[in-house]
């Protein structure tokens, strides 16, 4: 089978800082793949590199058996999408969220964007009583449904999620993750997800790759990490800090 995203030795380097070093991954079509691994580890830089947001120095990225040149075109966006972390920052405040779904479906020249954008709001549980307000007239929760619309919205087959609930109160933080898993099964998605949170990512990934210092420290299953059966120090290490602060928190 041909993966959905294949990633061989990838490298990617700011100046002189190593951010990414010797990198290789394989992920599944409809599989979930996490991320994880401390802050400046390299999670999204690695998801930015497929993106096209980040220079490759060395390795190749292959997406449904094609390899990715330095420029995206059009198509490469019609199949991955990125949803970010800040929804604030990621959706022009002065946009309402009709012009916001519109754009994307103008770019790519869809001529049924009124049926399009109905659906989207309704797929991700905002409705048509949303359709004209303003994204700084939307809560945090709200805006980030609009982001998932948005990225939905020219039916991809992957998204890559960069701590898409990591600014959220952790209530609206667990309805967001509950319709990312429901678009997930109903449209047979990819994820590629960064979460600094491990109990997150074992919840939303079936594997996932430790990441530290731009290096690849181990894939594992999650049922594995939520068994601890880890073959890695620094695994292990983030297995008990986040056990820790589960305990204090
Ligand atoms: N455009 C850039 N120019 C220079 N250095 C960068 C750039 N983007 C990222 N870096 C550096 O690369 C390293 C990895 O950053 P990255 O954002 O990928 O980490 P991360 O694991 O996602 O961390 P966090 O969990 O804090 O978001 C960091 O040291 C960061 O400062």
């Amino acid at each position: 089978m041909t993966a959905a995203l294949a990633i061989d030795g990838l490298s990617v380097v700011f100046d002189d800082f190593v951010a990414l070093e010797d990198v290789s991954l394989t992920v599944a079509p409809g599989e979930s793949f996490g991320l994880v691994g401390e802050s400046g580890s390299g999670k999204s830089t690695l998801l930015r590199a497929v993106a096209g947001l980040a220079p490759v120095s060395a390795g190749t990225i292959v997406v449904d058996g094609k390899m990715l040149g330095d420029k995206r075109d059009k198509a490469f966006y019609r199949q991955v999408q990125m949803v970010f972390q800040d929804p604030y920052g990621s959706l022009h405040p002065r946009q309402t969220v009709d012009r916001l779904l519109l754009e994307p479906l103008a770019i790519h020249g869809f001529d049924d964007s009124e049926s399009r954008i109905v659906r989207a709001l309704d797929e991700v549980g905002l409705g048509a009583s949303f359709r004209f307000r303003y994204s700084h007239q939307l809560s945090g929760g709200q805006r980030q449904r609009v982001a998932i619309a948005r990225a939905l919205i020219l039916e991809p087959s992957i998204l890559l999620l960069d701590e898409p609930t990591s600014a959220l109160d952790a209530s609206v933080q667990a309805e967001v993750l509950n319709l990312l898993e429901q678009v997930r099964a109903a449209r047979k998605l990819t994820f590629v997800m960064v979460s600094h949170d491990l109990a997150v990512v074992t919840h939303m990934c079936d594997r996932l790759m430790v990441m530290q210092h731009g290096q690849a420290v181990e894939q594992l299953a999650s049922t594995d990490l939520a068994a601890h059966r880890v073959t890695q120090d620094y695994t292990r290490s983030l297995l008990t800090a986040s056990e820790g602060f589960r305990r204090n928190g």
